[in-house]
């Protein structure tokens, strides 16, 4: 199996370049929608946050008012960073049950989509990693147009990631936004002809059908060992 990485910045455009892949039939795991679910009411995450930040951060309905959240969070680091260290092991787990679940389909190529690759250290376990990058002007103004934020709470956000040419730097392959959607779509097609190669022989033993080869090879060389026997 290969799982290709997926990483830049805050909107930088990597939810648009994941629905790219999904349109040429790649699926992707998307650790935003998971990092979502173990912050639900009741779970294991949730439970941790609230213990944690108090009941103040919480919506009359018991579910986290993440605008509330999010504003302590991206101004102060030491929240920051304990926020990251509470819901880590979670997003984790979720993350790698998403992969099994494609992994059981026999999906031989998925995309990993995670903001935090770096910083939260999973870029092992992806191969090739892309990063989209974009200009830091061009970011910080589809930051404000999408999220409708003020320039200071986007740039808090922005600031609250590594740098977008430090993860460039770390990329086997860089997509560059700063372009419209027509320039994106192009480097795209470079990036899927790059992505859909031929698996590798590891690869191919890492997916499903590389799994029962080698499953059903053993089973045949005992036989043969067996009869070879009588
Ligand atoms: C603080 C929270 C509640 C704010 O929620 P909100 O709905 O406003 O933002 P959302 O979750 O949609 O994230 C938007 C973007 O912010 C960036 N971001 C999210 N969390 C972090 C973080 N801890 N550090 C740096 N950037 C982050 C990512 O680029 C993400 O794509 C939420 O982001 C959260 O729970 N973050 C911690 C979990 C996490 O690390 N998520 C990233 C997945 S790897
Ligand atoms: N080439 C482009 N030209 C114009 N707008 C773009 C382009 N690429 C993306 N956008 C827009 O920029 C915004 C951010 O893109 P997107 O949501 O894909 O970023 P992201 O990296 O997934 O963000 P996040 O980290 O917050 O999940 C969106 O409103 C998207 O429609």
């Amino acid at each position: 199996m290969r799982i290709v990485g997926l990483t830049g910045g805050i909107a930088s455009g990597k939810s648009t370049v994941s629905n790219l892949f999904k349109a040429h039939g790649i699926p992707a795991v998307d650790a935003d929608i998971v990092a979502r679910n173990v912050l639900k009411k009741g779970s294991g995450g949730w439970k941790k946050v609230v213990a944690a930040f108090g009941e103040d951060i919480l919506l009359e309905n018991g579910e986290v008012d993440r605008a509330k959240l999010g504003q302590i969070v991206f101004s102060d680091l030491g929240k920051r960073q304990l926020l990251n260290r509470l819901l880590a092991p979670f997003i984790s787990r979720g993350i790698l049950m998403e992969v099994l679940k494609l992994w059981i389909k026999g999906c031989s190529i998925i995309v990993l989509d995670v903001p935090l690759l770096f910083e939260a250290k999973m870029d092992k376990w992806t191969k090739p990693i892309v990063v989209v990058w974009v200009d830091p002007k061009t970011q910080l103004q589809r930051l404000m147009t999408r999220d409708g934020s003020m320039e200071e709470d986007a740039q808090s956000r922005i600031n609250a990631q590594m740098s977008l040419d430090l993860k460039r730097s770390q990329a086997d392959i860089v997509i560059d936004n700063t372009g419209s959607l027509e320039a994106l779509h192009e480097q795209f097609q470079k990036v899927l002809t790059q992505i859909t190669k031929p698996l590798t022989w590891t690869e191919f033993m890492l997916s499903r059908n590389g799994a029962f080869l080698a499953l059903f090879s053993t089973f045949i060389s005992v036989t043969i060992f067996k009869k070879s026997l009588l």
